[in-house]
């Protein structure tokens, strides 16, 4: 199979091209270097240097490599960012894959892979959401995604395209074999800054809200680490590769923790003590967003290695080390 992989140079299609790699099979990528990097994507893989929403370009890309299958990863994913730039976060999640889409029309692709959110879901309930709970982003963002769901469902229906859309809930953790991991620079996501804080590269960090109506008052989410995720994308694969019809799919374990549970874990697992301030609630954060994983299970036969919080921790504090030890500030 020849894969096309938007975003490979970034955190998580990074840990594709590997997988696809080890698997096998060819894939591009396709990266604007917006937050990804260069030196991220192996050089026995083929990186175009470019947009998402270049027509000309990704046809001609599609074309040359006779790409089979496209996995959408390439997006802006920070919800308070959002919060501050709707405009371009509409532009670069939802106008330009409405661009990807038209090329792989117009080159004959017949299955797309796409990234999509638990931050679709908004502020849904207390109890584990599924697939067809409704859905009311609380941000640009999730909405951006929301947009492109239903643009990719339209399209798909039109002219006979396949798709697995995945609606990842928290990543996080490293490749075990440590050879990527979390390289954005100025992180916000919560285990990579409490990992940061408690290897001393930043001075402290911040709770975001301690009056939320959850046991600790801190927020819940269903953090799932990066390999078990991909495995989820190569099972998509698989799936469409082997005739399967289109589906949307939750990512997560099916269990959360809190925000003061992973800034403990990281304290015990590191060994190292941790500032964490108490700090006002962050505009956008939904109280408590965990996965009901049960058709990732069974319709993608999906089984999880990597279902411990502990376990993902360990994998982000050696992977941050590391990138310490070659005095890379990511
Ligand atoms: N990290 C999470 O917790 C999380 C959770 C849910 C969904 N997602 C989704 O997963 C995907 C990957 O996220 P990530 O964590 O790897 O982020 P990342 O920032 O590391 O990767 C995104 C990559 O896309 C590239 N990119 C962005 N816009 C582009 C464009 N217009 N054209 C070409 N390349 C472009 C960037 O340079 C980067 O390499 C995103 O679609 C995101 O919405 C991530
Ligand atoms: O320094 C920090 C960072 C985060 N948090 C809190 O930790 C929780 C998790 O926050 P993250 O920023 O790690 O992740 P989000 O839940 O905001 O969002 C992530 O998961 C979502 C799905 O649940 C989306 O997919 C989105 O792309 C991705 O960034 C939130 O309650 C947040 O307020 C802190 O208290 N302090």
């Amino acid at each position: 199979m020849k894969v096309l992989v938007t975003g490979g140079a970034g955190y998580i299609g990074g840990h594709m091209v590997l997988a696809l790699r080890d698997a096998g099979h060819d894939s591009v990528v396709l990266d604007n270097l917006s937050t990804g990097f260069r030196w991220s994507v192996p050089e026995d893989v083929p990186l175009v240097v470019g947009d998402v929403g270049d027509y000309e370009l990704v046809l001609q890309t599609l074309r040359a490599h006779s790409i089979d299958a496209i996995v959408h990863f390439a997006a802006k994913l920070i919800v308070p960012e959002s919060l501050r730039d709707p405009l371009g976060y509409h532009l670069n999640n939802t106008v330009k894959s409405r661009s990807l889409l038209a090329a792989a029309v117009a080159a004959g692709v017949e299955t797309f892979v796409f990234s999509s959110t638990a931050a679709v879901y908004g502020n849904a309930s207390d109890r584990p959401i599924a697939e067809d709970a409704p859905l009311a982003p609380l941000s640009p963002y999730g909405s951006s995604k929301q947009l492109t769901e239903v643009m990719l469902r339209e399209v798909a229906a039109a002219h006979g395209m396949r798709f697995v859309v995945l609606r990842y809930f928290n990543v996080a953790g490293a490749d075990p074999a440590m050879r990527h991991g979390q390289c954005t620079a100025n992180a916000t996501h919560l285990i990579k800054v409490a990992v940061q804080t408690a290897l001393g590269m930043r001075p402290s960090m911040e709770v975001f809200g301690t009056d939320y109506p959850t046991p600790d008052g801190t927020c819940i989410r269903d953090y799932i680490h990066v390999s078990d995720l991909i495995s989820a994308h190569m099972r998509a694969l698989d799936h469409l590769g082997a005739g399967g019809e289109s589906l949307v799919a939750n990512c997560g374990y099916g269990h959360g923790y809190s925000v003061s549970e992973v800034i403990d874990t990281v304290r015990k697992v590191s060994g190292r003590p941790l500032e964490a301030r108490i700090a006002l609630r962050r505009d956008g954060d939904p109280v408590t967003i965990v996965a009901d994983s049960t058709r990732l299970r069974s319709s993608l036969d999906w089984q999880p290695r990597y279902d411990d919080l502990a376990t993902i921790v360990e994998h982000t504090l050696r992977w941050e080390t590391m990138l310490r030890e070659r005095n890379l500030k990511l």
